[in-house]
């Protein structure tokens, strides 16, 4: 079993743990990411104060909250944090984030002075259309893009690069090295960032590949697996590294609807295990509530914050209209 990545909670008692259904979210992330903090956004503050409260109001207390955090969504904020306990710092903060690329003497703005924080354990999704800067923003958090406005801190820190902290899933399946082995695909980032050394490297590269169910495939190469099985190859290579977030661009748009379902699935069990920070990507809504503790709403191009929205312990009818909300936000931009 690999080293926990820094600062993350224990895994869960069974009682933490709700079960992993399509109709409730798995665990919930340690306490602070409990705060139904919900954003919206606009250049209005009394819009995004309207459409926040609204965005709210209608979703009735998540079945699953703990005990220790009864009472409505207000409460629960007050609650999340007694005033002998200090706050919890953000894993990641992006505050009045606007990102842009030169193209020639253009100027393309990708997002608009966007902020948003993720709790430490926390899966927190952007959501977006196609366009809305989502890819921009996990570039900017992985440190490839730098902001033009405002700025990304890593507990508390500035991000001024990439860096092993930080690994990303990529959507194409092409992101592991052809000429390497499974086992060495997920090993090699170990020995290159000096963590481990060689053997160790490779004892702990096995490790994960048996956790993503791939420990038969250790000698094969990537040409030789599925797309989803490349997935999990590549979950494993950046989980293996203790990252303090895991970056993850739309890593289930290119396979086929089932496979996706099960590699969500998969996806959550391995957080359920190791509770690892996520920042997810995606534009699809349903992938959103499955996969999120939030979802940060953004506006279409440039992208602005829309709004959030707590998606955690929803039963069936819950997530439903959170969805038909989100949904109804999106086609009104
Ligand atoms: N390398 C680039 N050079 C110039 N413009 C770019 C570049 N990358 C992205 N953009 C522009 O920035 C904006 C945001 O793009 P981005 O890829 O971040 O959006 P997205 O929400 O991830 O889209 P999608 O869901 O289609 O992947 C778009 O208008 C896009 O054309």
């Amino acid at each position: 079993m690999s080293a926990r990545p820094e600062g993350l909670a224990p895994p869960p008692t069974s009682s933490q743990s709700s079960p992993q259904s399509s109709s409730a979210s798995p665990s919930s992330p340690p306490s602070p990411a409990l705060s139904p903090s919900l954003r919206s956004a606009g250049e209005d503050p009394a819009a995004r104060l309207r459409l926040a409260v609204d965005a709210r109001r209608p979703l009735p207390l998540p079945a699953t909250l703990p005990a220790s955090l009864p009472g409505t969504p207000h409460d629960r904020e007050a609650e999340a944090t007694p005033p002998d306990t200090a706050p919890v710092q953000p894993r990641l903060s992006v505050q009045g984030l606007s990102l842009d690329y030169r193209v020639g003497p253009r100027s393309i703005r990708a997002t608009h002075r966007v902020d948003f924080d993720v709790m430490p354990g926390e899966r927190f999704v952007l959501l977006g259309a196609s366009g809305c800067g989502k890819s921009s923003l996990l570039k900017a958090v992985g440190g490839f893009l730098s902001p033009s406005e405002g700025r990304v801190l890593l507990d508390g820190q500035a991000v001024h690069g990439p860096g092993p902290d930080r690994m990303a899933v990529f959507q194409e399946f092409d992101q592991l090295p052809p000429w390497k082995t499974v086992l060495d695909n997920v090993a090699f980032p170990l020995t290159a960032s000096r963590k481990l050394d060689k053997t160790r490297a490779r004892e702990q590269a096995r490790q994960w590949l048996e956790r993503v169910g791939l420990a038969a495939f250790a000698t094969a190469y990537p040409h030789q697996l599925s797309g989803g099985m490349k997935q999990r190859v590549a979950i494993a290579r950046a989980l293996a590294l203790s990252p303090r977030m895991l970056l993850m661009d739309e890593p289930f748009a290119a396979l086929d609807a089932l496979t996706r379902r099960r590699m969500q699935e998969e996806l959550l069990a391995l957080w359920d295990q190791e509770r690892f920070t996520l920042l997810f990507v995606t534009h699809s809504i349903e992938e959103a509530l499955h996969v999120g503790h939030r979802i940060l709403v953004l506006s279409p191009h440039p992208g602005r914050v829309r709004a959030e929205f707590n998606a955690q312990g929803l039963d069936a009818v819950q997530r439903q209209a959170l969805g038909q909300r989100i949904e109804a936000l999106l086609f009104e931009s």
